[in-house]
């Protein structure tokens, strides 16, 4: 709702009030209609103030309301009624003013923000455009270039920026409604002619086609599929060619379209998962509200190779001290010198002060003997990683908590090397640690609630989404891409190429197909793991070459490695690079005619192969063992699911992530093509649907919210 008030008898106040960012709701709506017309029937009431409760002005439409029929009344209608009114009205912006509370702002006559204030239009992050007259209004009040720039990206500005380009009139360190009314005061009697931004001309730049050109060339090339910005692009092009009302007519249109599309649902329903995976749960039953987390100001990092540095640099900027050890001299030396390198950039990139003075560096185990919590982050070796646990056991002080960084390595098994396996839990950061934001933080079965809560509460605090998982081979995310790459390499055996693969993903929104991310991150990685899985066989010839373990098996990952292919660090991979290190990646002759004789030496007759079946063979799979995650209560929700795919594995947001993808498709339809595709591959590993997958198909597709009511009480497999 708003509520109205009378301050020093001549200003009328609006306080819109909903928390917790006061966002425009059906009833918030109504409010200020309300008030707006009470303002201006009182004769002693000469100007107005609009604001928001709590310190926060408003974070824009409500949200929560996009799904349901629309009550109350409309936003664009109410800005009309703002900007036409014969009474200075001035918005107080403090905290933030975002999306529709921006183009509420906007319809104000003049707008006062406080210097902690944030401006922007997010819409585009939920596949939307401002659509209450912020793509007319903003280009004729800054221009069409910092529109566009701020339109199409969702990017926010401090107070300071939105002064300069001419968004707000005044800002303000006090306190920034006081600073409204008495500024109401003073504008009361003046003329509103000039102060209406919808009859403003708008700026047309001479060079206005090269601008919209490079912005749409701009969004294409960021946006990946996602329709939003593009549209962003239309609609502020109608403000430059059109009049007004017809710009807000094509602006609604625009809108229109975006509002409608899968991509906007699937943005939104991202939104809340975002913010639904810090509600975790784990199997056994503890939860997000009933867990304290422990106090860490002190925290270490043991190993100071890749991630390590990366986790370093992530707990220094986040505040924490930290002791960090690499046994060897010339590795510390080689470790502290690229830490240094990478908080340097880190500070002048973020304009913070830099943090070096929050680590102490020591070759000696032994210094970590007074920290609250250590993370171990030696290379993927579970002997390596049991030592330092026994070692980590016996030095640390008594309610330490104990952290591993591994990719998928059995936590239970390291805890069993402690005295105090309760105070045990996996931290998973993904490469690079200091800037991909997400963080599995994966409970053992006898990882103790506050143990998860600390390590949940860790990751936020270094600025990272924490999902909280249960224990298993690969944990969520690496245990579904074993799904997706093997599927690849079958695609290979069967006839595909691999830039056939990786342009079908990339047109589906992966910033990179798989074989290109797999020569990024290096072929060997995925080589040692098999290695030690006992997987990779001398090389021998028949059908007993392509299976273990009864199933199908592909070796042609393996095959690349013995000749020295280990992608883009050798220069040569799945493709090839002009030198070892390069980045450009190139099909490579050498792999078709390598392709060709694996499959004469298996009898294989390569067969045309669709963008369909490439996508479904790669996807369905990777979905299936995401049901299968659900079914055995790794994962609390498929929220959990999604977020981890789109944070970790480049999964396009605009697609929602794959539970909600599937949701999208329609379960019925997954569960109906892996079962033609099992059909026609009976000894294919992960064709065959799982219960749950199949249990939701059966009960006509229900809504993903309303998945957590059929998967059973997550029994613990820990
Ligand atoms: C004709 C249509 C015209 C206009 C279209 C629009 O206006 S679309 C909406 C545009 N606004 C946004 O996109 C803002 C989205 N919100 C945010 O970016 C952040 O939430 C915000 C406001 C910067 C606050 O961030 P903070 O980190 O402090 O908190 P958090 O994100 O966890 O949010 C707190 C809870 O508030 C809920 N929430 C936030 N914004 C909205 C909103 N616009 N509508 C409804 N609810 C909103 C958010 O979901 C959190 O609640 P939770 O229960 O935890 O989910």
């Amino acid at each position: 709702m708003a509520f109205y008030s009378r301050v020093s008898g001549s200003v009328g106040m609006i306080t819109l009030q909903n928390p917790p960012v006061n966002a425009l709701s059906a009833a918030v709506r109504q409010g200020i209609v309300d008030t707006m017309h009470r303002a201006l029937s009182e004769p002693e009431v000469k100007s107005v103030v609009i604001c928001g409760q709590n310190g926060k002005f408003c974070g824009g439409a409500d949200i929560r309301e996009f799904g349901a029929k629309m009550t109350g009344p409309p936003l664009v209608p109410m800005v009309h009624l703002i900007e036409a009114a014969s009474k200075p009205v001035v918005a107080a912006i403090e905290g933030i003013a975002l999306g529709g509370g921006l183009e509420l702002a906007l319809s104000c006559h003049y707008r006062i923000a406080h210097s902690k204030a944030r401006l922007g239009f997010p819409e585009v992050a939920l596949g939307l455009l401002p659509g209450a007259g912020g793509t007319q209004r903003l280009p004729r009040l800054i221009g069409v270039p910092a529109s566009l720039d701020l339109i199409t990206t969702g990017r926010q500005v401090t107070a300071a920026e939105a002064r300069q380009l001419g968004i707000v009139d005044e800002v303000t360190d006090l306190n920034a409604v006081d600073a409204a009314v008495k500024f109401a005061q003073s504008v009361a009697d003046k003329s509103l002619d000039a102060r209406r931004i919808s009859t403003y001309p708008c700026p047309r730049p001479p060079d206005l086609d090269t601008i919209f050109e490079r912005a749409m060339q701009q969004v294409r090339r960021s946006a990946r599929g996602a329709i939003a910005p593009g549209t962003c692009v239309q609609a502020v092009h109608a403000a430059v060619t059109l009049p007004y009302a017809k710009g807000m007519e094509r602006e609604r249109e625009l809108f229109s379209v975006l509002f409608n599309s899968g991509q906007a649902r699937a943005l939104q329903y991202y939104f809340f998962a975002q913010r639904a995976v810090s509600r975790w749960s784990t199997a056994s039953g503890a939860r997000w509200d009933t867990s304290k987390p422990r106090p860490v100001h002190k925290a270490a990092v043991i190993g100071l190779g890749t991630m390590g540095r990366g986790i370093t640099v992530s707990l220094a900027q986040a505040g924490f001290s930290v002791v960090a050890v690499e046994t060897q001299e010339k590795q510390l030396l080689e470790a502290k010198q690229a830490v240094s390198g990478m908080l340097e950039r880190g500070a002048k990139r973020r304009g913070v002060p830099l943090a070096h003075d929050k680590i102490k560096y020591s070759c000696s185990v032994q210094a970590v003997a007074d920290v609250d919590l250590v993370i171990e982050a030696v290379f993927e070796d579970m002997a390596l990683k049991k030592t330092i646990f026994q070692q980590l056991s016996a030095i640390c002080k008594p309610g330490a908590l104990l952290c591993t960084n591994t990719s998928g390595l059995d936590i239970d098994e390291l805890a069993s090397q402690t005295q105090s396996p309760e105070l045990v839990v996996g931290m998973h950061f993904f490469a690079p640690a200091h800037v991909m934001q997400l963080l599995e933080v994966v409970y053992g079965p006898r990882s103790c609630p506050e143990a998860v809560a600390t390590a949940m509460q860790m990751g936020k605090k270094m600025g990272k989404v924490s999902v909280a998982v249960g224990n298993c081979r690969g944990f969520v995310g690496n245990r579904m891409l074993k799904l997706y790459l093997e599927q690849a390499f079958f695609l290979l055996e069967e006839g595909a190429t691999p830039e056939q693969v990786d342009q079908v993903l990339e047109e589906f929104g992966f910033p990179m197909g798989v074989f290109k991310v797999s020569d990024l991150s290096g072929l060997d990685i995925g080589w040692k793991v098999r290695k030690a899985d006992g997987l990779v066989l001398p090389a021998f010839t028949g059908t007993s070459a392509r299976i273990r373990g009864g199933s199908r098996y592909s070796p042609l990952g393996d095959l690349l490695c013995e000749q020295g292919r280990f992608g883009q660090k050798t220069g040569k991979g799945w493709y090839q690079y002009d030198k070892p290190g390069g980045r450009v990646a190139k099909p490579d002759p050498w792999l078709f005619g390598f392709l060709e004789d694996y499959r004469a030496q298996h009898g294989l007759v390569a067969r045309r192969i669709d963008h369909q079946e490439v996508l479904e063979r790669c996807l369905y799979p990777l979905i299936n063992e995401g049901f299968q995650i659900l079914q055995d209560g790794i994962a609390a929700g498929p929220e959990d699911i999604d977020v981890i795919y789109v944070l970790g594995y480049g999964w396009p947001r605009h697609r929602g992530g794959p539970m909600f993808y599937a949701s999208q498709v329609g379960l019925d339809k997954v569960v109906e093509r892996l079962e033609h595709y099992q059909q026609i591959h009976p000894d294919v590993p992960g064709l065959q649907p799982c219960r749950l997958l199949r249990k939701l198909a059966a009960i006509s597709n229900p809504a993903i919210h309303k998945w957590r009511e059929v998967i059973q009480k997550p029994r613990s497999q820990l």
